[in-house]
């Protein structure tokens, strides 16, 4: 029985299996048989076993297919370890207020960063327009071509909601944010309460709401792709983020690190962009690009905020 996991909760793993109406969270453990293999939230699985998913019934995972992409979570002081944060997501929602908190122009960077290096698709969703005008902001994210949906809280409701509801149709969308940034509120208008209690359990009562902080990931209604939740995710693991992986995101650039030394970092007096750039070959856009690209690649090496 195939199965999706989506939360991860000490050796415990909640999972969603069947389409439609046959819809079921399915608690299970691991088999022996995985050895240390790890699972994370995103993980497509097969479970054997009990997979009724009636209360008490436990199955068990006996395999865990290979992932797509995998989005790391940084080492940190407990944890010096770099670790798998969620598997098989298509794209990296960055979310971050326009005012209210003041957007983090560098942690929106290294989100940027980390969704490349996953083999993720980056959307910036830009909060509280209501507060301020996004013009000045889109303005420094515009050399990038990132994707962008912007939000307002209006009287009658939320505009940029149905924009947004498009760019997550039929993906599996993992959504960070620093605290106060409005990803609750979006994730609430999303995903309605019905469905946002089934593959979310307790592990200890077996139902509920699950507490810890962990990524979650919810389905969207109609079965048209997932949400993965992310409280307390504040930074990435960049550490071996391969340089390459990013600047293929920068297409018009990319043909011209041809002629970069050996082991160019694009960042150095000898990289070939510049004369790449200056010879018109990106085209106008070309140094405001090239500019864009140093700053991500400084990103990496940036303290965590
Ligand atoms: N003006 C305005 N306020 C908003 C908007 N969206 C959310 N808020 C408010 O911003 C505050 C934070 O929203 P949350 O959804 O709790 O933010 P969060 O990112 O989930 O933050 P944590 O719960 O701390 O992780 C709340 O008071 C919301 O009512 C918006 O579009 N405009
Ligand atoms: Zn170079």
């Amino acid at each position: 029985m195939p199965g999706r996991v989506t939360t991860v909760d000490r050796g415990r793993y909640t999972t969603l299996v069947g389409e439609g109406t046959e819809r079921r969270v399915v608690l299970a453990m691991r088999a022996r048989e995985l050895g240390r293999k790890g699972i994370v939230v995103g993980d497509a699985v097969h479970l054997v076993g009990d997979t009724s998913g009636t209360e008490g019934s436990l199955a068990r995972i006996v395999r865990v297919s290979p992932r797509v992409t995998v989005l790391r979570r940084t080492a940190d002081d407990t944890d010096p370890v770099e670790r798998v944060l969620v598997a098989n997501a298509d794209q990296l929602v960055v979310v971050s207020a326009l005012a209210n908190p003041e957007p983090r122009p560098r942690l929106i960077d290294r989100c940027l960063v980390a969704a490349y290096d996953a083999g993720m698709d980056p959307l910036l969703v830009l909060t509280k327009a209501d507060l301020t005008d996004p013009a000045p902001f889109l303005e420094q994210y515009a050399p990038l071509d990132v994707r962008h949906v912007v939000t307002a809280r209006r009287e009658h409701g939320t505009d940029g909601l149905d924009e947004l509801r498009a760019a997550l149709s039929g993906q599996v969308s993992v959504l960070v944010g620093h605290s106060g940034v409005g990803k609750s509120t979006l994730v609430n208008a999303l995903v309605p309460d019905a469905l946002r209690a089934t593959g979310v359990v307790n592990v200890v009562t077996g139902r509920g709401r699950h507490t810890s902080s962990s990524a979650v990931a919810l389905a969207l209604p109609d079965d048209d792709g997932w949400v993965i939740d992310t409280p307390g995710v504040r930074s990435f693991g960049l550490a071996h983020v391969d340089l390459t992986r990013i600047v293929q995101h920068f297409s018009d650039l990319e043909p011209g690190t041809a002629g970069c030394p050996r082991g160019c970092t694009h960042d150095e007096e000898e990289c070939g962009l510049d004369a790449w750039v200056a010879s018109g070959a990106a085209g106008p856009a070309g140094p405001a690009r090239l500019d864009s690209l140093r700053r991500l690649l400084r990103a990496r090496s940036a303290p965590t905020e």
